[in-house]
């Protein structure tokens, strides 16, 4: 047996072994052309060459019906195959279905039809198969559609076989729907040189078929029936190689490089030769029949071409004729074969093959068998594994639970154990405790021993260093006192050795000016030598001279102090003088001043005021009253002149009227009590002649500074003192004080009748150290009226204010002393005020004001009698209570009457002109100096 026969014969048991499937077995009738594939050496070379792997076409969802499952394989080989066999496979499969039931019953069967593996099966490799590998080389397997044009060859071949009467069927007649899509006349032609009939017979149904072709124009999609259907025969050409063909003309399709794979209507196409298509359809194309267009349809060039190609066909058919001998042979040969298979020689190279097969056979089946128990032993190891698995699970969660309960056991026991350490703990602890506490006490009690044996001897140690510091100190006070006494001594003597430096220094210069001074006076003593040998000469007369000298100085010195004491004795004479004058001029005197219009006072408001001694006394003044009517109805103006010790008229200043004062001022100094008022009307200049700038108060302040200064010569020294009061509505007001206590804080008058001096109780004093102090006093009182002002209106119209200046006087010369007071009383408005038309605090005032002047009138006409123990009422009011010292007495006393030059203001100006008169005809007794001589 030769390597072609081998490679043949295990094609054919590869594609055997495929068949349990149970789809191919309905295909025994294609599969049987396995046989088909063992022809005689030779026979169909030529054929095989030619033959290619059958191209795919569409795929008839009906073939694949028929097909059965094992076409099920989208493989468009199939289709094809089973298309173009449509009647010869239902008679096959009929028979290949005997046969295939018969495969597994006995060789032959196997041979005959069911060894071969279905077209489709095979146009693939199987995958459980696959590429076996038999004696270590691939195993080659046949296309597909050699494959399937052997499966019809073998059916030609069994059918003969069987006595029927085949005839080569060519498949170009059963695919109409093939033939209608149109397709190439090579095709055709290797077609139909693959399928060329081997008999007389077959030729015969050819050439009918030809006709029938040509007869067939206009049927292009209506297929020839041919041949009939009943007798269907496949060319048996042989489509597996033939091993006598040899291995080269064996279309192996191997998996790694797949031919492409063409069907049996299109074999390969010859590039030089173009084969005319057997039928035209209205949509085929006429180039390829030679025509000049498209459109000409000529039937003579048509048969013409026709027989052409079919005298081409004849040459072609003769020599297939020729071959149609190999193909003798070749039944010969199966004839040969199926004796050999009935009786088989013995180590003939088939049967030796068969057997093989057989065995191979065998071995499958033990291998499938083996395939079958590994797979059950497979499935049990899953099944073990599976329960391993189950197992292993059920272990792992019972080795969970057992750890977790191990480690619930383990926190138990450490929970236990832990709670016994603990105890145990505790339990030593307080054992520990109890001993630490036992020891503690112990070594308290050896403390203590041990302490108190300490404090022994510390005591002992304390007293003996107390004693130790005692002598210590003692030593150390006695070191200390020698350490001082020698430091006093060392002192006393650096003094001393100072003091004799000093000395020596001192000797020294007084040495050095000893020395000098000898010098001199050695040339003073030479010059005094020649001065006294000089004056020897005339010393008499010198000494005369100086006697004449000195007497005449001793009479200058008694002279002056002659003088001097005259000028003391003059001094107190002029006091005394002084004093008489003002007695003279009367103890209450009586100045009238009349002061100018204001710029918003016209001429036409002033009244007629005459003045008639203006420039000779000025003591006169005529003021003409408003008219009046007589009993007679004659309306007359009635002149009231009237004379005080002085009248100022409107254009008098204050300086000239402070002239005529200041001699009272002065008897302030020399010690009288002087009272200096200014009475009159609101709005007629009580407080610019009194209070202003200019006023009386500053001005007497400086004239008592300036004096003072003089009469310091004289051996006088001066003190003031000053305090500023108001009287408002009977209470005693200070307006140095603090504002807020105005009409709040009460003020006593206290007299000291012995001494006749006035004294208020928490009454603000101010030390006038300097003539500027009085300034600061004189607003101080005003800012307090001011803020009196605000709650009660026109405050300094309504309240009297008392400046109360007193001076003490001393002469350290003669030893006098002086204390006189001098009080400037600014006067509340005196305009008479009906009761009727005053309510209230209004009233009040107006009540108080006019009470506080009747009074002052009262009591200056009380001490106007003159009456020697009378009773003067002071007491009727607080002004004339507070003045009472300074009204009277030993007191001088001038009154300012102040008049308006308005003509609104006659009537009141009258009145108090009337008042002032009363006042100037008051003689007030002799004042009384209040001057002491000194007692020593
Ligand atoms: N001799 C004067 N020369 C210039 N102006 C004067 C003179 N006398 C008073 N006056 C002015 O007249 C106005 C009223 O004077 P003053 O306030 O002194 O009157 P008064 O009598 O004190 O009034 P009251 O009783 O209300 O205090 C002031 O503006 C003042 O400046």
């Amino acid at each position: 047996m030769d390597d072609e026969n081998l490679t043949q014969s295990r094609v054919a048991t590869s594609t055997r072994s495929r068949l349990p499937q149970p789809g191919l077995r309905e295909m025994t009738s294609s599969t049987t052309n396995s046989r088909s594939g063992i022809l005689p050496p030779g026979s169909i070379a030529k054929q095989a060459a030619s033959v290619s792997p059958t191209r795919p076409k569409a795929p008839n969802p009906t073939d694949t019906k028929r097909s059965g499952s094992a076409l099920r394989q989208p493989t468009n080989t199939t289709n094809t195959h089973t298309r173009g066999h449509s009647y010869a496979s239902s008679t096959m499969s009929r028979t290949g279905s005997t046969a295939s039931r018969s495969i597994n019953a006995g060789f032959s069967s196997t041979i005959g039809s069911g060894s071969t593996r279905p077209t489709s099966a095979m146009s693939r490799p199987n995958p459980s198969v696959g590429p076996r590998k038999l004696n270590g080389s691939s195993m080659p397997r046949p296309a597909t559609s050699m494959d399937t044009r052997a499966d019809e060859n073998a059916g030609s071949v069994l059918g003969k076989r069987k006595g029927e009467d085949s005839l080569p069927s060519y498949r170009l007649h059963s695919c109409p729907d093939v033939l209608a899509q149109g397709f190439d006349m090579s095709d055709v032609r290797n077609e139909i040189s693959s399928s060329l009939p081997t008999s007389a017979s077959q030729i015969d149904a050819l050439s009918t078929t030809l006709s029938q072709i040509n007869l067939n124009e206009d049927g292009p999609r209506k297929p020839a029936i041919w041949p009939p259907p009943k007798k269907p025969q496949a060319y048996p050409i042989p489509s597996t190689p033939n091993r006598l063909d040899g291995p080269s003309r064996v279309p192996v399709a191997t998996p790694s490089k797949p031919s492409k794979p063409q069907s049996f209507m299109t074999p390969q196409r010859s590039p030089h030769k173009q084969i005319m298509p057997l039928f035209l359809t209205k949509d085929s194309s006429t180039r390829g029949f030679n025509c000049p267009t498209d459109t000409e349809w000529d039937h003579d060039l048509r048969e013409k071409n026709m027989d052409e190609f079919f005298a081409a066909f004849m040459s072609r058919m003769n020599q297939q004729g020729q071959n149609s001998f190999g193909l003798k042979e070749t039944v010969d040969l199966y004839k040969n074969r199926s004796t050999w298979l009935f009786n088989p020689p013995m180590n003939h190279p088939v049967i030796n093959h068969l057997s093989e097969v057989n065995e191979l056979e065998k071995s499958r089946d033990a291998l499938n068998e083996t395939n079958t128990s590994l797979r059950v032993e497979t499935e049990t190891l899953k099944s073990q594994l599976s329960a391993a698995e189950d197992g292993l699970k059920a272990a792992r969660r019972e080795q969970e639970i057992a750890m977790d309960d191990l480690d619930r056991r383990q926190r138990i026991e450490l929970e236990s154990v832990r709670q016994a350490g603990k105890q145990e703990a505790e339990a030593l602890s307080s054992r520990h405790q109890n001993e630490l506490q036992e020891l503690k006490r112990k070594l308290e009690s050896e403390i203590e021993d041990e302490k108190a044996v300490r404090v022994r001897e510390l005591g002992k140690l304390t007293s003996q260093s107390a004693s130790d510091l005692q002598k210590t100190e003692f030593e150390l006070s006695k070191k200390l006192r020698e350490i001082a006494s020698m430091n006093s001594q060392l002192d006393s003597m650096k003094t001393e050795l100072d003091r004799e430096r000093k000395h020596v220094n001192d000797l020294r210069q007084n040495l050095d000016t000893a020395s000098t001074n000898s010098v001199t006076l050695e040339s003073t003593i030479r010059a005094l030598k020649a001065r006294i040998e000089f004056l020897e000469g005339g010393r008499e007369e010198q000494s005369q001279a100086f006697e004449r000298c000195n007497q005449e100085m001793m009479d200058a010195l008694q002279e002056t102090e002659a003088i001097r004491d005259k000028l003391r004795r003059e001094e107190t004479l002029r006091r005394k003088l002084h004093n008489q004058v003002q007695e003279l001029k009367g103890n209450i005197r009586v100045f009238c001043r009349v002061r100018p219009s204001l710029r918003n006072e016209g001429p036409t408001d002033i009244a007629p005021m005459q003045y008639p001694d203006e420039f000779e006394d000025a003591k006169e003044i005529n003021i003409v009253g408003p008219e009046e009517k007589n009993s007679l109805g004659a309306v007359l103006r009635k002149n009231n002149n009237f004379s005080f010790d002085r009248v100022f008229g409107p254009r008098s200043e204050n300086g000239e009227v402070f002239d005529e004062i200041s001699q009272l001022v002065q008897s302030a100094l020399d010690g009288y009590n002087v009272c200096i008022f200014c009475y009159g009307q609101t709005g007629s200049g009580k407080t610019h002649t009194m209070s202003s700038t200019d006023g009386m108060i500053p001005r007497a302040v400086h004239q008592i500074y300036e004096t003072a200064q003089g009469l310091e010569e004289k051996g006088w020294r001066y003190t003031m003192e000053g305090n500023f009061v108001e009287v408002y509505n009977e209470n005693l007001n200070d307006l140095l004080g603090n504002p807020d206590e105005l009409d709040k804080k009460r003020h006593e008058i206290r007299h000291d009748l012995q001494r006749g001096k006035t004294f208020i109780t928490d009454i603000t004093t101010v030390q006038l150290d300097s003539p500027e102090m009085v300034e600061s006093i004189l607003k101080k009182a005003d800012a307090n009226r001011s803020v009196a002002a605000t709650k009660a209106n026109e405050r300094s119209s309504r309240s009297h204010s008392v400046f109360i200046l007193k001076l003490f006087g001393e002469n350290h010369i003669t030893g006098e002393r002086s204390e006189g007071t001098l009080n400037l009383v600014d006067l509340a408005g005196s305009e008479r005020l009906s009761h009727s038309k005053a309510t209230g605090d209004r009233l009040r005032e107006t009540q108080n004001i006019n009470r506080s002047l009747s009074s002052l009138g009262d009591v200056i006409a009380a001490l106007g009698q003159g009456k020697e123990g009378a009773h003067i009422p002071y007491r009727n009011s607080k002004l004339t209570y507070l003045l009472q010292f300074s009204l009277g007495g030993n007191s001088k006393t001038l009154m300012f009457v102040m008049v308006s030059p308005l003509q609104a203001h006659l009537s009141e100006t009258l009145t108090s002109l009337k008042f002032a008169t009363k006042v100037h005809n008051t003689h007030i007794g002799t004042a009384k100096r209040q001057a002491r001589v000194r007692d020593s």
